[in-house]
């Protein structure tokens, strides 16, 4: 097991004096860059990745390729502007080390291309990572063809055995604990001998977003994909064999990362800009124009980004959060501070994640006053008026963001390990205060 990066020290959360008005520039997305990096990795030639994301489970992916034998260089884009990854594919070496830390995508997407490998690779990860669910996976590489030695756990430690070469073909999974499993399979697929036909049998498949934007991403690299929502079979996604080409790609920003800064904009009856917002996306995180104007602020997209607008009044929403659970923390947020209840659905795999979100985000409201109680799949919020206190984060970089929401509206919030958002928003803490010192309502 391998260290994860703690920093149990109490950050006080800024509370905001008035409206903020600030323009706020988001780093790249991490789904985007993580299946970028995977999928540049397995082509025949080389490419580019722009304004890749720069976190925790970004670096992770990259050293993990690297490991296994992939070039992966710093550097200025083709055209002279912007930071940049080369990346040049390589024949996949073992024996290697592979450290997921808490990362879903990097503890879910590197299995399958391991099995790629000359050699075992042996993978690892933060206490956590041995809880969350990765039998999909383990069990349906076996089927496909592949040799993992997994203490019988279904979960991390793990070795995958590579072979140099993996059968591919039909099989079955349930992916109803994530959607990580389906992506997972997909992104590999086209070096398998045989491509893959993946069947989903589970009774739900959250985080249907992320799955197209695999799909989306294979087909940008030129693989073949017949999938649900082209014409396809319910629950079938087929990836044929087929060489991969590298590409110049520029990672959009990561949208669930502007959740917090749009929610200020919320909760202040403030204004936020966030340049570059994706005129298309496939990011669950642009669910939150409508999410949010529901909540009672309302949005402009153009050319040069998305503008979010607050009223100074928030409502309560009742919403199935089922394709876009990873913006469930900041949306329990903003609805503590509503003045009305919200009932979030949908998303008992929140369960599974960087810790228990439906426990965490309920005991943590409360301790400040609040009346969140758990259901079967999700949460009820009633807003109670809130006071200050420790808000706990359990490793949990959307915990840390949440509670730095919470803060703006109440006095007195200190967010416990801030240093968590590292997973995927290093810089979260100075942004934040950034956002609020470029308009002056830094309050107490
Ligand atoms: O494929 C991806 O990049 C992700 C898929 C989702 O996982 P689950 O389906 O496990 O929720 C999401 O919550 C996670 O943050 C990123
Ligand atoms: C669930 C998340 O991450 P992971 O990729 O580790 O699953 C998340 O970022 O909200």
């Amino acid at each position: 097991m391998t260290e994860s990066a703690v920093h149990p020290a109490l950050w006080p959360a800024p509370h905001a004096s008035g409206a903020v008005d600030a323009t706020v520039t988001v780093p790249g997305s991490k789904s985007v860059t993580n299946r970028a990096l995977v999928l540049a990795a397995l082509s025949c030639e080389p490419g580019w990745l722009r304004r890749p994301l720069r976190s925790r489970d970004t670096l992770l992916m990259a050293q993990a390729l690297r490991t296994m034998g992939v070039g992966i260089e710093e550097g200025i884009g083709p055209d002279g502007s912007g930071e940049a990854w080369r990346v040049i594919p390589a024949g996949l070496h073992g024996p290697a080390t592979v450290d997921v830390g808490n990362a879903g995508t990097v503890m879910r997407f590197l299995p399958p291309v391991a099995t790629l490998a000359d050699g075992p690779i042996r993978f690892d990860g933060d206490a956590r990572s041995y809880e969350r669910p990765l039998d999909g996976v383990i069990d349906a590489l076996r089927t496909l063809g592949a040799r993992i030695d997994d203490d019988a756990r279904g979960a991390l430690p793990l070795t995958v055995h590579g072979a140099g070469a993996l059968d591919g073909g039909p099989v079955e999974i349930d992916a109803s604990s994530s959607s990580q499993f389906v992506s997972a399979l997909l992104l590999s697929a086209p070096r398998f001998n045989q491509g893959v036909e993946v069947r989903h049998t589970g009774s739900v498949l959250p985080s249907m977003p992320h799955i197209r934007m695999t799909v989306d991403m294979l087909r940008s690299v030129g693989a073949q994909v017949d999938e649900p929502e082209t014409g396809g079979e319910p629950n079938v996604w087929r990836v044929a064999h087929s060489a991969l080409l590298g590409r110049d790609l520029t990672v959009e920003p990561d949208l669930s990362n502007a959740q917090p800064f749009l929610a200020a904009a919320l909760v202040t009856g403030g204004r936020v800009t966030v340049p570059d917002w994706p005129l298309r996306t496939t990011q669950p995180g642009d669910a939150l124009r409508e999410i949010f104007t529901e909540m009672g602020g309302s949005c402009e997209l153009t050319e040069r980004g998305l503008t979010f607008t607050g009223t100074g009044r928030i409502h309560g929403i009742d919403v199935d959060l089922g394709e876009v659970g990873e913006l469930t923390p900041g949306i329990a947020a903003v609805a503590a501070l509503a003045d009305s209840p919200s009932t979030l659905r949908g998303v008992a795999h929140l369960r599974l994640h960087e810790t228990d979100r439906l426990a965490a985000l309920t005991k943590e409201i409360n301790e400040l006053g609040g009346d969140v109680t758990e259901t079967a799949d999700g949460l009820h919020i009633r807003p109670r008026p809130l006071h200050g206190g420790t808000f706990h984060t359990y490793e949990d970089h959307r915990m840390a963001t949440a509670g730095s929401v919470i803060g703006l509206a109440v006095p007195g919030v200190e967010i416990e390990n801030v240093g968590t958002t590292a997973k995927t928003l290093p810089d979260f803490p100075q942004m934040w205060t950034a956002m609020l010192a470029s308009t002056g309502t830094a309050g107490a």
